[in-house]
C-alpha cells in the first residue's frame, strides 16, 4: 500500500514537472511569435473581417466570408484559426448546422472605425516606420550618447520625422485620436468634477483636437485651445468650441484657466517634462489654475499578469522604442518631476481608464 502511495506520489510529482515544462516551452513560444499577433491582427483590420461580421446577426460561413473579402479561402481559414485561438473571432455552428465565424468583445476593436476602435493604434504599432526602432533597443540601452532607438532608425526624433512625413503624421494622430476616445470617456463620466468652474481649456499636444472635442460637448462652458506643432495643427478638422493654435511648448502655452495634458510628458525625460510643466504654470492663474495630466502611473512593485494596470509596463516599452527620453514614471517619479517643475500639491484620481488623472496646483 505504501508502496503504492509512493508510486502515485511519485507519478504526481512528475505530471507537475511536465507540466511545467511545457508551460516553459509555451512561455518562450510566445517570445519567438510575439510579432505574429500584431501581423496577423493587422491583417484581419487590412482584409475588413470585423466590419464585414459586424454588418451580419447571424454566423458567417467561410465561403461567404472570403468570397465576400475577396479572399482565399483556405489563407483565411488561418488566419481566423490563429485569431480564434488568442480570443479573437470565434466559430459557432449556424441555425442550419453549418459553422460561421462571428464577432468576440476584442474582435469588435478590430474595426476599421467606429467609438471603440483600436484598429488606428494596431495599424501604428505595427508600421514599417514603428517597427524599425525596436531592432535598435539594445543599442538604445546601450549608448553612451543617448541616442534613442527612433532617430537611430530613421535619423531624427519622431516628432522631427512626423513633420516631413505628413502620411506618418496622419497614422500618429488617428492613433492617439483612438485611445483619446476610448480613455475620455472613462474619465468623463468618472471624473466630471475636475472640469467644473473651468471656462479655458488648453490641451498642450492635443493632436487633432478629438480630446477637447469630447470635453466641450460634455462641459459646454468651457472654451478650448487645441495646442500643438504647426504641422499637426495645420491638418486637424475644425471642431465647434474649439480653437486650434500652433506652438511650442517648450517656448510658450497659451494661456488660459486650466492646462491639459494627455499622452505627453510620457513622450519626454524629465528634464524635458520639468520645462514643459513649467510653461505650464507660467499660463494659468497662479491662485485659481491647475494642470491636468493623463498618464500612466506605475505601481512600485513588479507585476506579472494580464491586468490593465500591466499596459503602462507595456507603454513604457513603447516609449523606450520610439522616444529618446521619454518613459512612464511611478508615483514617486510623478511627485519628483511636479515638485521640480514648481507644484506645491497633486492629487491622483483612478477611472476605469488604463491612465488616472493627476491633478497639479502651483
Ligand atoms: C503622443 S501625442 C498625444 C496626442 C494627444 N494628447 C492625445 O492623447 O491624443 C503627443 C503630441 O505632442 C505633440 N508635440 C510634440 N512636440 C511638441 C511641441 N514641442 N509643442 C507642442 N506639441 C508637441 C505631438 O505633435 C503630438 O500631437
Ligand atoms: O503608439 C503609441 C501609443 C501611445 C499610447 C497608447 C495607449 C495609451 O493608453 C497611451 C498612449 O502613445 C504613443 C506615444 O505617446 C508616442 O509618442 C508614440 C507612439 C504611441
Amino acid at each position: 500500500m505504501a508502496r503504492e502511495t509512493n508510486g502515485f506520489a511519485r507519478l504526481n510529482h512528475v505530471g507537475e514537472e511536465e507540466e511545467e515544462e511545457s508551460q516553459v516551452q509555451a512561455d518562450i513560444w510566445r517570445c519567438i511569435s510575439g510579432f505574429a499577433e500584431m501581423a496577423v491582427s493587422k491583417c484581419a483590420i487590412e482584409l475588413g473581417i470585423s466590419d464585414f461580421l459586424e454588418t451580419h446577426q447571424e454566423p458567417v460561413p467561410l465561403k461567404q466570408l472570403s468570397s465576400a473579402l475577396g479572399c482565399s479561402a483556405s489563407s483565411l481559414h488561418r488566419i481566423l484559426r490563429f485569431l480564434i485561438n488568442r480570443g479573437i473571432f470565434k466559430l459557432v455552428s449556424t441555425e442550419n448546422g453549418e459553422m460561421g465565424y462571428v464577432q468576440t468583445p476584442v474582435s469588435r476593436l478590430l474595426k476599421r472605425d467606429g467609438e471603440n476602435s483600436m484598429a488606428a493604434l494596431v495599424l501604428l504599432e505595427s508600421s514599417p516606420v514603428m517597427l524599425a526602432p525596436w531592432h535598435y533597443l539594445s543599442a538604445r540601452v546601450l549608448s553612451k550618447e543617448n541616442t534613442g532607438a527612433f532617430s537611430a532608425a530613421h535619423g531624427k526624433d519622431l516628432w522631427e520625422y512626423a513633420k516631413t512625413n505628413p502620411e506618418h503624421s496622419k497614422l500618429i494622430n488617428d492613433a492617439l485620436a483612438c485611445h483619446a476616445r476610448v480613455t475620455m470617456h472613462a474619465i468623463i463620466d468618472n471624473c466630471a468634477e475636475i472640469f467644473k468652474g473651468i471656462e479655458s481649456l488648453v490641451d498642450v499636444g492635443g493632436g487633432n483636437g478629438t480630446t477637447l472635442g469630447m470635453l466641450v460637448k460634455a462641459f459646454p462652458w468651457i472654451n478650448g485651445i487645441n495646442f500643438d506643432l504647426p504641422h499637426v495643427v495645420s491638418v486637424a478638422p475644425p471642431c465647434h468650441g474649439v480653437v486650434h493654435v500652433e506652438g511650442d511648448m517648450f517656448h510658450a502655452v497659451p494661456k488660459a484657466q486650466a492646462v491639459f495634458l494627455m499622452s505627453v510628458l510620457h513622450d519626454w525625460g524629465d528634464e524635458e517634462c520639468i520645462q514643459i510643466l513649467k510653461k505650464c504654470i507660467e499660463a494659468i492663474p497662479k491662485d485659481t489654475g491647475k494642470v491636468i495630466i493623463v498618464e500612466a502611473v506605475l505601481d512600485e512593485k513588479i507585476g506579472k499578469g494580464k491586468s490593465l494596470k500591466d499596459v503602462g509596463i507595456m507603454l513604457d516599452m513603447i516609449m523606450m522604442a520610439h522616444t529618446t527620453n521619454g518613459k512612464e514614471r511611478t508615483a514617486k517619479e510623478w511627485a519628483h518631476v511636479l515638485s521640480a517643475a514648481g507644484f506645491n500639491r497633486h492629487s491622483i484620481l483612478e477611472s476605469p481608464a488604463i491612465e488616472p488623472v493627476i491633478v497639479a496646483y502651483p
